[in-house]
């Protein structure tokens, strides 16, 4: 008897022989770094599975091996979200619409009798192309999550609404047959090579340069860009990676389905492939191939007579993972292999550290220099024609009332926003539309009123990350040898004092020449804000490097100040030594609140 095996992009026909019922479920379903994982379990468990996956044609019955045909196609398309919601840190709820791209390519040149290479080749091209555009468009909108989710959703419907308004091309809603001819003995084994050889070569990439800067712009972006990485970039090259594998995830499942139909773009199979990599686990290519495998498995043994009882199985299943164990079965699996939660490693290709950014060459009069610069939100001017000059190896202070506009110029000298109007020069370059981790490579650094590093990486790794685009290979002053050598425990786990000196040693490992630090003692005791004063008095003498620091704390501001500009209505109202600017009667009209 002929037996079909139902996918959740539709239909699976696989021509097996088998007494078994058909089974029949639609699974309800939802979904970068390197882990510091036990390596040695990691690769004996990998070798086990493939092992084990070579050996099943010669066990398992004919519906067990096109069940797992099956599983590895959803394996592969669940590795491919993964390189976008585990390793690039950006949800896509509509993954499904690369997914029916492949499909629909074999579907389309089996039908219209267009060259397969050529349907396969023009498919990845548009899921590249519409991948690209739709993380661009979200990573430059400024708002995190709701942009891709809602612009892979659209994406997803409206390729399953051409799919079934295209009727001449498409067939409709009545799909379109792919020939399905041995596709359980050689097929279930070229499955496999295609998934090792996708493994491997993404592994690859994962462990390289490109890896690494992945790494922090999933975890900590403003860091990454901080650091000098183009986390724009980064991360849509992955996320158009995770298109095009689950492109080819597509194609490959077409055969094993026989019928694609436009239920292929739909919903379900953008939910499930979700559930699949949570429940697997992200981040791990093994966990988010068995994740898929194991439920697929399930839901064709169990779908059939439990029907919406294992549908509620799988959603009590996802929300016990997502409260339980974030990092799915892999992460729990992680935790119990190195007992306790493993720290987040970067890369090794980043040892060599140096980047390819040029350092300022000349020696201009100015650091920084401001001119007329002008930023409103809506109707509200915060910064109304503000002239400033920081000139090398002077610290300026930038004080003023709550509201003042303060870290609004700060972010706009580290172009984190843009201004309306004005001139920002460094270095006496012109870098008013100079991208944040280029201003880096330009000799900026910059600290947060929060302390911003890799809160999942050891504090050497936090280094490595900052040296590793830096213009100039600099090494860091003995104070902070211990950061280099220190323990291997995640730097979120240290102390505010220590994450904070922590982001210093970030900030000089990158050779800045103009360092930007927004209320560098915030939220810190007396005795640690009095280090931290000190620590950056040094800084400034060893280093020779400019300052600007927004600072509210007077007696911070007393020691560390070689100027003092205040800042009052989008303006600046005084500037000079801290003992005049005391003295001001417009700073004490404006500032102190007394005349
Ligand atoms: N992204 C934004 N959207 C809208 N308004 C903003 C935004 N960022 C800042 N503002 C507003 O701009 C004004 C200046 O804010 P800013 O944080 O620069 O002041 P500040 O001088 O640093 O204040 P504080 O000393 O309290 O940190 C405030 O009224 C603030 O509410």
């Amino acid at each position: 008897m002929s037996e079909r095996i139902h996918g959740n992009g539709g239909d699976v026909a696989a021509d097996v022989v088998s007494d078994r019922p058909t089974p029949d479920v639609t699974a309800v379903s939802t979904g970068a770094l390197r882990r510091g994982r036990p390596r040695g379990p990691a690769v004996a468990a990998t070798a086990l599975v493939l092992l084990a996956l070579a050996a099943a044609p010669f066990g398992l019955s004919a519906f067990a091996v096109a069940t797992l045909t099956l599983g590895l196609c959803y394996g592969l398309f669940t590795y491919g979200l993964d390189l976008a919601w585990g390793r690039a840190g950006l949800l896509s709820v509509g993954h499904a619409a690369f997914f029916g791209c492949g499909a629909y390519a074999v579907a389309l040149s089996e039908e219209h009798g267009v060259p397969l290479a050529f349907a396969l080749a023009g498919a990845l091209v548009a899921a590249t192309v519409i991948a690209l555009i739709v993380v661009r468009i979200s990573l430059t909108s400024g708002i995190p999550d709701a942009p891709l989710i809602l612009l892979t959703l659209g994406v997803s419907l409206l390729l399953q609404k051409a799919a079934t308004t295209l009727t001449p091309l498409t067939n409709g809603s009545n799909g379109l047959t792919v020939s399905t001819s041995d596709v359980v003995t050689t097929y279930y084994r070229t499955l496999i090579a295609v998934v090792l050889v996708v493994g491997l070569c993404t592994l690859l990439i994962v462990r390289s340069r490109f890896g690494a800067r992945l790494t922090a712009a999933a975890r900590n972006p403003e860091r990454a860009a901080q650091s000098g990485i183009d986390t724009v970039r980064v991360r849509s090259a992955a996320f158009a990676a995770s298109a095009a594998v689950s492109t080819i995830a597509g194609a490959l499942y077409a055969p094993v389905a026989g019928l694609i139909s436009p239920t292929v773009f739909g919903l379900g199979l953008s939910t499930s492939v979700l559930v699949w990599l949570a429940v697997g686990g992200r981040e791990s290519t093994l966990g988010a191939v068995f994740g898929a495998v194991a439920l697929t498995t399930g839901q064709q043994i169990l779908g059939p007579s439990w029907q919406g009882w294992y549908v509620l199985g799988l959603a009590i299943l996802f929300v016990l993972i997502v409260q339980v164990a974030p990092d799915g079965l892999a992460g729990l699996a992680r935790t119990w292999l190195s007992g306790g939660t493993p720290t987040v490693k970067l890369p090794p290709a980043t040892a060599k550290g140096g980047g390819s950014g040029t350092p300022p060459q000349s020696g201009p009069d100015a650091a920084l220099s401001l001119q007329q610069i002008a930023k409103s939100f809506g109707p509200v001017r915060v910064l109304d024609g503000v002239d400033l000059t920081v000139r090398p190896g002077r610290c300026v202070c930038l004080i003023g009332p709550n509201g003042a506009g303060k870290s609004t110029l700060l972010a706009i000298v580290a172009g984190q926003l843009a201004a309306d109007a004005g001139t920002v020069r460094i270095f006496g370059q012109d870098a008013s539309a100079v991208p944040v981790h280029r201003r880096v490579r330009m000799g900026v650094g910059r600290m947060f009123q929060i302390p911003s590093v890799v809160t999942e990486l050891s504090p050497a790794d936090n280094i490595r990350l900052a040296r590793m685009e830096a213009p100039v290979r600099a090494d860091l002053p003995q104070d902070y040898q211990d950061l280099v050598t220190g323990d291997t425990t995640a730097a979120g786990t240290l102390p505010l004092a220590d994450r904070r000196r922590l982001e210093l040693a970030m900030v000089l490992a990158g050779s800045p020449r103009l360092v930007l630090l927004d209320e560098p003692a915030a939220g810190m005791g007396r005795q640690d804000a009095r280090r931290l004063t000190r620590e950056l008095k040094q800084v400034a003498e060893r280093t020779g490097c400019a300052m600007l620091v927004v600072e509210h704390d007077m007696d911070i501001v007393r020691e560390l100040a070689d100027d003092v500009v205040v800042l009052h209505g989008g303006r600046i109202i005084a500037h000079g030594p801290m003992d005049e600017i005391v003295a001001d009667a417009a700073v004490r009209e404006a500032y102190l609140g007394r005349g």
